[in-house]
């Protein structure tokens, strides 16, 4: 069972550069759930890129976890498909979102997302879970990768990750 409401106390703060980037002040411990992706949820078909537009056909980088997870995950995933949820979502926080469009992207990131499907009054639904990839001390800015469109345009990148690939998006 995944908790929805928020559990930390979490900090908007400025970044040179940046705009607005997102923190906590408590610790995370690495698995925990940290907040879900809220905005309009975008039909195939209406996509328009913007700026907080969460888009879970790019291509992401694997990592040790994806691999694990699927393990865990394999009832739910199950449930997915059994329930026709959609195993693909693309959420638009322009208008209306939460403090999750706040999360930069980072090309070593310490924050992944999971697809994850919930039952509210008897309809699952499918929402996008952000997770503590590693334990994050306060105060640590959160980053997830925010993968690759296909063919849409790059920006640079200034995670300053010492594996920064230049750019992203
Ligand atoms: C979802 S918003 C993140 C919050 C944003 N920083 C703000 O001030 O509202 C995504 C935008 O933040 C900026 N951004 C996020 N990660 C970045 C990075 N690693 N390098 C440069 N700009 C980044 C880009 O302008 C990107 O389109």
């Amino acid at each position: 069972m995944i908790p929805t409401g928020l559990k930390f106390n979490f900090e908007v703060f400025k970044i040179v550069d940046c705009g607005w980037g997102l923190r906590s002040w408590d610790p995370i411990r690495a698995g925990s759930f940290i907040c879900e992706y809220a905005g309009d949820l975008i039909a195939e078909g209406e996509k328009e890129e913007d700026d907080f537009l969460f888009d879970s056909s790019r291509v992401f980088k694997s990592f040790k976890w994806n691999y694990e997870l699927e393990l865990v995950g394999e009832d739910a995933s199950e449930r997915v498909s059994k329930n026709n949820l959609s195993s693909s979502l693309v959420i638009s926080a322009k208008k209306s979102g939460n403090i999750a469009q706040f999360m930069n992207h980072s090309c070593s990131p310490n924050v992944f997302w999971q697809l994850i499907a919930r039952e509210q009054n008897g309809v699952w639904c499918t929402y996008i879970g952000f997770f503590a990839m590693k334990h994050i001390p306060p105060l640590t800015e959160l980053q997830y990768d925010y993968g690759a469109s296909r063919g849409g345009e790059k920006k640079m990148c200034l995670c300053r990750s010492k594996k920064c690939s230049g750019s992203f998006g």
